[in-house]
């Protein structure tokens, strides 16, 4: 069944020139599935993401999570951005439980739930490998750690979606690579679906069961490659021949597609006016 169905839906700016940011895109996202978005910049994956959380209006089609239209932001569906965004005056542990005591707060936890919760809090706190940092506060985290702590957070209300916004594009390729493993194991005992933007290709494919290329002017879905990977992703198969034959495919499609040129013709003629100015 199709966790979330995004039917022929358009996104225009209204700014003082109107920017035409999505137009068409349909896409079902399948339960548990991990998705990917790539494409040249400006192509509207930041805008098709935002407004899969609702935090954005879409202009036309219809867009459905779990069997509901989307009419704002909802529970079921979490947000990490590429800057972690943690409060900085709460401690690893607080930054995590932060919604979930704005709830109890507001009545609308039980006793019961309230327990459960703080259950769950060190759970996520384990799995993300912090215990040791529970009271800790932000600015004594490193990159990778505050993005740990982000995804924990966003976690914590059990989401049945999660969108992630470029969310390790700020981290070394180590540590990036230990970020994918973690989302990969993430996804599987939480059994969430997954759609995920992002710049780098390679991470792309390694994540995602299915590729979504996205184009420019005006953005669209270009392509949708499915990965042919084992389920269990292991990062020796960033060597396999089909992985960097699909990276290949997928690197010259966003070129052709980004509307940015590489001609020689043009490079030689920027040459010859930087040496005549
Ligand atoms: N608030 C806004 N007002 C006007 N135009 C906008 C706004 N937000 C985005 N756009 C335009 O919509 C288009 C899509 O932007 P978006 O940020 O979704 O692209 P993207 O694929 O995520 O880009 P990048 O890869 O560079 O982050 C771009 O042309 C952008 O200039």
């Amino acid at each position: 069944m199709s966790k979330v169905q995004i039917r022929n839906l358009g996104k225009i700016f209204d700014s003082a020139k109107p920017v035409t940011a999505l137009e068409n895109v349909s896409l079902d996202v399948k339960d548990n599935e991990f998705v990917t978005l790539v494409g040249a910049s400006g192509c509207g994956k930041s805008t098709l993401l935002r407004i899969l959380g609702g935090l954005e209006y879409r202009s036309s089609g219809e867009l459905v999570c779990e069997g509901q239209p989307v009419v704002g932001p909802g529970a079921e569906r979490a947000m990490v951005f590429q800057h972690y965004s943690l409060y900085p005056w709460l401690t690893v542990l607080e930054n995590i439980r932060f919604s979930r005591k704005l709830k109890a707060k507001r009545g609308n936890l039980s006793s019961s739930e309230v327990e459960a919760a703080a259950g769950r809090a060190d759970a996520l706190l384990q799995l993300i490998g912090l215990s040791h940092l529970a009271h800790a506060y932000p600015n004594q985290l490193s990159g990778g750690q505050q993005q740990r702590v982000a995804i924990a957070r966003a976690l914590m209300s059990k989401p049945s979606i999660l969108l992630m916004d470029e969310p390790f594009g700020a981290l070394d390729a180590q540590t990036r690579e230990v970020m994918h493993d973690l989302v990969l194991h993430v996804q599987r005992i939480e059994k969430t679906t997954i759609v995920f933007v992002t710049h780098d290709v390679e991470e792309a494919i390694y994540l995602g069961q299915r590729v979504v290329l996205m184009a420019p002017r005006p953005g669209r879905i270009d392509t949708i490659y499915d990965v042919p990977l084992p389920a269990a992703r292991e990062q020796d198969m960033k060597h396999a021949p089909e992985f960097l034959a699909m990276k290949k495919r997928i690197l010259a499609r966003i070129r052709d597609t980004s509307g940015m040129s590489t001609d020689s013709e043009l490079l030689e003629r920027l040459n010859l006016q930087a040496a005549a100015a």
